[in-house]
């Protein structure tokens, strides 16, 4: 099956995506033998044959090991350009991406690597791939607050060009609250502020993720339809949520797309935009997911040109920015009337 001319797409933006999580198999393999690595797969079909998970955790697991091959500037360069071409390929306009620090730090990978391949390429981004980019550093919620606030400071001290911060990994056993510190650090410095939330976890870290951390969007957050009086108030306020539908069922988060919560979130008026999450890990890169979601739920143009505009509204882009975007969005749904 081909995928559509990119014109038969509307202009998007991707807010929620792991620049570790696009991390090709191919590509894995040649960065494994660059760096002198050894992957404990034979090829890349082998490794790829592995991306079947049982939930969070099991998914979690591979993807850090896989983390193993990632070691130079050039790594995180290259891991950067390719998801580029393959986002732009998709229709991306607008990218905000994020990495993991700690992952690198903790196998004595310099954290001037890391940043520097990927922010020497994202300078490049608008330029070469006609994609504009804001990076993201996430943080550990399974590791200690002291470790996150540690590296913050060091992002901070090199004055590391990220937009914000976020909240990832294990989610149960690990609630918001844990990292109220290093949010209101984050805040203080002026920097944004989203986090994962009612991924795997419960209705209630949707809501302190809220209210401890001062989050400013949700990532998935799809646990929020527990809870009525939360959905109104999140609707109310216009608060993005990130849902990354296919990486719910593939983390088997919910059983089905059928029986994805997206349609009640989007009826009940709440700002949801359509990401990928980890791309080949979960067989979708965006244009993918966009084409399962519209399929799944038989989307209209209008709401195709919806969901597209909330990931413009819901990006930490400038509103002048947004806005000229939101005209694209508009030029495409009116296009096809
Ligand atoms: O979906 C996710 N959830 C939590 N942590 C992650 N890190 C990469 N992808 C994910
Ligand atoms: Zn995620």
């Amino acid at each position: 099956m081909t995928s559509p001319a990119p014109s038969s797409r509307p202009p998007r933006a991707e807010l929620h995506v792991h620049l570790e999580g696009t991390l090709e198999p191919d590509l894995a393999f040649e960065l494994a033998a660059r760096n002198g690595v050894e992957l404990p797969y034979p090829d890349p079909e082998s490794l790829r044959a592995a991306y079947d998970f049982a939930d969070l955790p099991a998914f979690l697991d591979l993807y850090t090991a896989n983390m193993a091959v990632l070691r130079t500037e050039a790594d995180f360069a290259d891991l950067t350009r390719a998801y580029l071409v393959r986002a732009a390929r998709a229709g991306v306009r607008h990218a905000e991406i994020s990495f993991d620090p700690q992952a690198h730090l903790v196998r004595d990978v310099p954290l001037e690597a890391v940043v520097g391949g990927i922010t020497g390429v994202l300078e490049r981004a608008e330029a070469d791939h006609g994609i504009s980019t804001l990076l993201i550093a996430a943080f550990h919620r399974d590791k200690p607050v002291a470790d996150a606030l540690d590296v913050l400071e060091r992002l901070l001290a090199m004055d590391a060009p990220v937009v914000g911060i976020g909240l990832d990994n294990a989610e149960i056993g690990y609630p918001p609250g844990l990292f109220a510190d290093l949010y209101a650090r984050a805040e203080t410095a002026g920097l944004r502020r989203t986090a994962h939330a009612g991924e795997e976890g419960p209705a209630a870290n949707v809501r302190d993720a809220l209210d401890l951390l001062h989050a400013e969007r949700i990532d998935h957050g799809i646990a929020v339809v527990q809870d009525p009086a939360l959905v109104a108030r999140v609707a109310a306020g216009q608060v993005p949520f990130t849902v990354c539908p296919v990486s719910n069922v593939r983390l088997r988060a919910v059983p089905s797309l059928a029986e994805h919560p997206l349609p009640d979130m989007i009826a009940a008026g709440m700002l949801v935009s359509v990401n990928s999450d980890d791309p080949p890990y979960f067989g979708a890169y965006v244009d993918d997911v966009d084409d399962a979601v519209t399929a799944a739920f038989d989307l209209s143009r209008d709401q195709r040109a919806a969901l597209a505009a909330a990931s413009f509204e819901g990006s930490f882009l400038p509103r002048d920015r947004v806005a000229a975007y939101l005209a694209d969005v508009e030029a495409w749904r009116t296009a096809g009337a």
